[in-house]
């Protein structure tokens, strides 16, 4: 779409004509949909919605995975004649979101989110008084003080902690039986993202993080919704001493190489006891803590920086 813009360079205004990319495009006019609440009730008309029931998106089985319609709007239906009219049914992300496709578990993650952090901020915590939404739900207004509130994320690192040649992977006790992943804690307030990183690897298993490498960043949804934000990390040399913290974690210990990408190699994990004992197995593709692994397995050195 060609669109016209002004800008203004030495004192000199004028005019030029640029061809916007698609992605652009798109992000403008979802940013107007945010704040004109005419535009996004129009858009409204002729929009694609997911259908949630207290927090449980409606999805359809089909062999190994969920799919998740997108329907107009609706007329008022209660949920058992909507999942028979609909042919699908309202089901926990929790249990569906490694059987969806990318995109509909990146939107849907987003939804319940939003949905979520909806729920909990019905009333403004300065005045006591119900707030309001607007249109498209990018924020609550307070009517008596003005106060707006726009949703909020919660910062949680997770980082793969490498002595050179082995990483350290740890599980806590409502972890999925075998399963071992990164270390991950939520940011205090006020921390840096290299502190919070240095703080919780010192707190969960007694070492200390000499280099740290900013990998890359995800929206979780548990249990209420992150920004985790994924670090490959070194400890000091000849520190390799795990102390863990037996209130965090249930085991923790240094992996191989090689144990790690054989792991890594299955991909329908067995969570079934074999000769009394789980097999270990990494967490699935869509999970951050399983790219940073992936990372490491495929170059060793990635966490290692010059000083
Ligand atoms: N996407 C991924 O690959 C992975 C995601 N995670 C997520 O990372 C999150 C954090 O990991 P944990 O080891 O549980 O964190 P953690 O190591 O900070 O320990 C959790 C404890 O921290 C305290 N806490 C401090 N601030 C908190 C806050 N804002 N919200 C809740 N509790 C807070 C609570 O006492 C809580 O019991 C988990 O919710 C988990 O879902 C964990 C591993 C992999
Ligand atoms: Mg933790």
């Amino acid at each position: 779409m060609s669109l016209y813009c002004g800008i203004t360079r030495r004192r000199k205004s004028f005019w030029c004509c640029r061809l916007l990319s698609t992605y652009v495009t798109k992000t403008r006019y979802l940013s107007e949909l945010k704040e004109d609440d005419d535009a996004c009730k129009k858009a409204q008309q002729t929009g694609a919605f997911y259908l949630f029931h207290n927090l449980a998106p409606l999805l359809q089985k089909s062999e190994h995975q969920y799919l998740a319609p997108q329907h107009s709007l609706l007329a008022s239906l209660q949920k058992p004649e909507m999942e028979t009219e609909l042919k699908g049914s309202f089901i926990g992300l929790r249990k569906a979101l490694f059987q969806l496709n990318v995109k509909d578990a990146s939107l849907l993650s987003t939804a319940q989110a939003l949905l979520r952090w909806h729920d909990a901020h019905q009333f403004c915590s300065r005045s006591g008084q119900p707030t309001k939404k607007n249109v498209a739900g990018s924020k609550r207004v307070c009517p008596s003080n003005k106060i707006i509130y726009y949703p909020q994320m919660t910062p949680v690192v997770i980082t793969l902690v490498s002595d050179g040649t082995r990483c350290l992977l740890a599980r806590q006790s409502s972890f999925p039986k075998g399963m071992y992943s990164a270390l991950a804690g939520f940011c205090d307030i006020g921390e840096s993202l290299e502190e919070a990183v240095r703080r919780e690897v010192a707190e969960e298993v007694g070492l200390e993080v000499e280099r740290l490498q900013y990998s890359a960043s995800q929206h979780w949804p548990f249990p209420n919704g992150a920004l985790m934000i994924a670090c490959h990390a070194t400890v000091k040399p000849g520190q390799t001493e795990i102390q863990m913290n037996l209130r965090e974690l249930e085991a923790a210990a240094w992996f191989s190489h090689d144990e790690v990408a054989t792991a890594l190699r299955k991909d329908n994990p067995s969570y079934q006891q074999q000769n009394g004992a789980f097999p270990f197995w990494l967490p699935p593709k869509l999970a951050i803590a399983h790219q940073l692994i992936k990372e490491w397995v495929e170059k060793p050195t990635c966490s290692i920086l010059p000083a």
